[in-house]
Formats: structure tokens, C-alpha cells, sequence
């Protein structure tokens, strides 16, 4: 065996010495601003000493998170960022602990979330609306292909890179199915109360379209400013999800109140998108996307209103 650990000629074939990649540590970070407080995490700005490169730096404490029984959300969450390479999710390059702490260093949305531009413009006008609606479409196709559901979609977790593009995060409440994914599957995880899916709130069962249910949820918020679910209490919001009760404002658009009312179908299945109607290619047709060029969303300048 050679000094780097290379099978030489005698001892079997020749392997190529693959770099381990050494485990980074927290001396090897500046720490900056902190970004955001979660009920388990801070997300610090950390520039690395030797590359000069930025992170957005999650810091969990490992007593807190066995105090509270977190384990398997952490390392679901560190699963599933590991499997995701795409221009709307945020990026997770290395995790890495200290005795105290665990450490996920992520790309770093700077500019926000969703929720905090929807409240500061009161609501989106239909092209924002429309541009955004497709970029989250698009990261849906993306994870949905991928066999996982987030179960947790909502604007708090939809952030803005520098450009202004979509990165969806918070990847602790995801699941990964092992099939297609399209049969609802038992979940013992409720996801926040506006967005949470009739199905979930009925059977306890949350499949691909519970995302999409989501959406729509969305799509309402960012061209009214308001949930299209909404009371004085979770227990009248979910009255009013499984009876599938909400209304348009006057004067809506039209082509919106149709995608809208396609993706809030009570069954699952009948939900534009879902592999029974016809899935992504189908919802990405919906004349609400006219104009959206679906193959250079990425690269696309987000709407100047923004
Ligand atoms: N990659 C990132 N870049 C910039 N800010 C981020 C990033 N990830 C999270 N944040 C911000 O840090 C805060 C905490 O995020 P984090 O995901 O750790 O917890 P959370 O999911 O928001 O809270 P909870 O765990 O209660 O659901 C949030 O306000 C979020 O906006
Ligand atoms: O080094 C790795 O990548 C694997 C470890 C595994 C791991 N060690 C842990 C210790 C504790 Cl106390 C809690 C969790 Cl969730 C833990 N997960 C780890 C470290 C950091 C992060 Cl963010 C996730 C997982």
C-alpha cells in the first residue's frame, strides 16, 4: 500500500486516491450578523478564513435538540438538503459539529422571505404573482421528482437570493416516500394551519398534492395579501379548509381564480399538477402561465416592481 493509502499494482487494481473532504470546523469561520432565530436553530452570516467564501451558517445546540426530541428533524433535514441541487432550494455544502453544537452551512438567501415582501407590497401585482408562482412550480416538479414532499410550504420559508430568485428551505418536516408518492401516506406531522391540506386535517395523510394545496394557498396570498383561509382560530380555519371555503375578491383575475380553484380541490387527485391530472406539464400549461419561458426561469431577471 502506498503512503496515501493507494492499492499499488500487486495488491489489486490501481484506485484513484479520492480526496477525502476534510470536515470543516467552526475556527475556520469568521462569524457576522446573525440572519434569523428558529425555535431550534440560529442562522449566523460566516465567511470562511481561507476561501473568503460566505455561508449562511444554521447552529443547532445538541442538548437543546435532544431536550426537545428534535434528532430525526435534524437529520431528515440534513438528508434531504443533501439530495437537492437546484437553483430554488437553498444549497447545503457541509455540516460538520463541535461537542456542543451541529453546524449546516448553507447558501445565504439575503434578501428575505416571501412573506416579509408580500406583507411590505401589501400583495404582488399578477406579474410578480406570475413570475413567482412559476418559480415555485418549477422547485416542486423538482423535489416531487425526487419522491419527497416538503409538507411544510409557506411563504416564511420561501427566501430571496441576491437575484431575487426563489430558495425554498426548512427541510426538517419533509418526507421521503418510497414510491411515486402520489397515494396519501399516514403523517403524524400537521404543517401550519392556513396551508395545511384537508386531507391532512380528515385522514392524517399527506401525499405530493398536499404540497400543491399549498400552493394555491399561496398563489391566493400573493395576489390579495390575505390567507384565503383565515378566522379567529386554528379550529374555525379548519372547519373552513375541509369544507373548502373561501372566496375571490370582486374584479379577481380570471385566469388566477381558475389555477387557484384547480389546485384547491378537496381530493387530492383532483388537483391540477397531481399525477392524475395529467401532472407538472398539464399545471404548467394553465393559461395563468402564459408568457413564462419554463426553461429559463433561473436565469431570468425577477420583475422590476421587486
Ligand atoms: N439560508 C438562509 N439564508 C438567510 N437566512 C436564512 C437562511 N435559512 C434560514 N434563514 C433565516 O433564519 C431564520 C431561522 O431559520 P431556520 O430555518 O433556522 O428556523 P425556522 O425554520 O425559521 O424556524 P422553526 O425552526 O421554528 O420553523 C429564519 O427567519 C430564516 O428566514
Ligand atoms: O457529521 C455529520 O454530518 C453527521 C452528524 C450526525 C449527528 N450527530 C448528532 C448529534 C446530536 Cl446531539 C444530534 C443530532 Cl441530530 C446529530 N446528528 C451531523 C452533524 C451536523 C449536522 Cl448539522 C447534522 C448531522
Amino acid at each position: 500500500m502506498t503512503e496515501n493509502g493507494v492499492k499499488t499494482e500487486e495488491q489489486g487494481h490501481i484506485e484513484a486516491a479520492q480526496p477525502k473532504r476534510i470536515k470543516k470546523k467552526r475556527g475556520d469561520f469568521r462569524f457576522g450578523p446573525t440572519l434569523g432565530e428558529g425555535s431550534y436553530s440560529t442562522v449566523i452570516l460566516a465567511r470562511e478564513i481561507e476561501s473568503g467564501r460566505e455561508y449562511a451558517m444554521k447552529v443547532l445546540e445538541k442538548r437543546h435538540i435532544m431536550r426537545e426530541k428534535k434528532v430525526p428533524q435534524v437529520e431528515r433535514e440534513k438528508q434531504v438538503l443533501s439530495r437537492l441541487d437546484h437553483p430554488f432550494f437553498v444549497r447545503l455544502y457541509f455540516t460538520f459539529q463541535d461537542t456542543e453544537r451541529l453546524y449546516f452551512g448553507l447558501s445565504v438567501a439575503r434578501k428575505g422571505e416571501l412573506l416579509s415582501k408580500i406583507k411590505q407590497l401589501g400583495k404582488f401585482d399578477l406579474e410578480c404573482s406570475r413570475f413567482y408562482t412559476a418559480q415555485i412550480v418549477s422547485a416542486l416538479q423538482h423535489l416531487h421528482s425526487l419522491n419527497i414532499i416538503h409538507r411544510d410550504l409557506k411563504p416564511e420559508n420561501i427566501l430571496f437570493n441576491d437575484k431575487m430568485q426563489i430558495q425554498i428551505t426548512d427541510f426538517g418536516t419533509a418526507k421521503e416516500l418510497k414510491d411515486s408518492g402520489d397515494e396519501p401516506r399516514s403523517s403524524s406531522f400537521v404543517g401550519t394551519a392556513q396551508y395545511v391540506s384537508p386531507e391532512l386535517l380528515k385522514d392524517k395523510k399527506a401525499c405530493k398534492s398536499s404540497d400543491l394545496w399549498a400552493l394555491g394557498c399561496i398563489v391566493y396570498q400573493m395576489l390579495t395579501g390575505q390567507f384565503p383561509f383565515k378566522a379567529p382560530n386554528e379550529y374555525l380555519i379548519f372547519q373552513q379548509i375541509v369544507n373548502c371555503k373561501y372566496e375571490f375578491p370582486e374584479d379577481f383575475d380570471p385566469n388566477a381564480r381558475d389555477l387557484i380553484s384547480s389546485l384547491l380541490q378537496l381530493d387530492p387527485m383532483m388537483r391540477l399538477g397531481s399525477s392524475s391530472c395529467g401532472g407538472y406539464e398539464k399545471l404548467m400549461e394553465h393559461p395563468f402561465f402564459t408568457g413564462i419561458d419554463w426553461e429559463n426561469l433561473a436565469n431570468q431577471a425577477a420583475p422590476k416592481t421587486m
